[in-house]
């Protein structure tokens, strides 16, 4: 097998161009799939990613019948509550666009009271939608979108926790998240790392010293830094300039 292949970094002169290109770039990246599947599976983060989303919005060839659209990481909260990534991505994109809503696919909230059994429901819809079609004993998402936060986690997965060293779990839920709120499900690394397009999306100046850390000095081992897709899977990291301003790490010259 080969060693992952490092990173590509996109960084952009401001938001809106940053907008664009992701958007740009999922289109592209859902045509390749569908032409090869007849369908798109991508997973979505919480936190400033769902606003990072709106250049999908009114832009031409998305074939909204064919996404499968899942929560990489979700909070354990009703659907409408102010804290569900799934509410946020409905205020920021689905309300905006014709997606059926049987493509989106929510944790379900009534099983709250057992988060085992909530996370379990969750990981069953990912065997239903993966299992029988993808020969991999783990998931292939075309294309995972992640944030990443000031002490370098991403998804529900933070430095020093034990769910870091899950290997066999698809999602997991976690208690005592550090960052509000404290119940959740998460993707675990194998489903992560299995990605094909795995995108973090990073802006602002509040970014700049955790993007050093977990880009240039990855021996750290940051959970952001431990995402590192199974060839032939890829990293993609889209940032401004401001978050960018303190790298040393190379950028790439965004083409598609
Ligand atoms: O639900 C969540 O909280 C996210 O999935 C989380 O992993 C987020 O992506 C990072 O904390 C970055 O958050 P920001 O983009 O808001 O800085």
């Amino acid at each position: 097998m080969h060693a992952p292949s490092a990173p590509i970094v996109y960084s952009f002169v401001n938001p809106e161009e940053l907008v664009d290109s992701l958007a740009t770039f999922i289109v592209k990246a859902q045509k390749e799939s569908i032409e090869k599947k007849g369908r798109f599976t991508i997973a979505l983060s919480g936190g400033s990613l769902p606003k990072q989303l709106g250049g999908l919005v009114g832009k031409p060839g998305v074939k909204w019948d064919k996404w499968q659209v899942y929560y990489a990481d979700e909070r354990v909260v009703p659907l409408d509550h102010e804290d569900s990534n799934h509410r946020l991505c409905v205020e920021e994109l689905f309300s905006k666009v014709p997606i059926p809503s049987q493509n989106i696919h929510t944790i379900d909230y009534s099983l709250a009271d057992d988060l085992e059994e909530l996370a379990d429901a969750y990981e069953k819809e990912l065997i239903h939608e993966f299992a029988q079609k993808d020969a991999a004993r783990f998931p292939v998402f075309d294309v995972i979108l992640l944030g990443v936060g000031p002490d370098g986690h991403t998804v529900s997965l933070f430095p020093g926790h034990e769910l870091l060293s899950e290997e066999d779990r698809w999602v997991a839920y976690i208690t005592d998240s550090p960052k509000p709120p404290a119940q959740r499900i998460t993707f675990t690394y194998p489903v992560i790392n299995h990605g094909a397009r795995v995108v973090f999306v990073a802006s602002g100046a509040g970014k700049a010293d955790t993007l050093v850390t977990v880009l240039d000095k990855p021996e750290e081992g940051l959970p952001a830094s431990r995402v590192r897709p199974i060839t032939p899977g890829q990293v993609y990291w889209f940032v401004d300039e401001p978050a960018a301003s303190k790298l040393q790490y190379p950028r790439t010259a965004f083409r598609l």
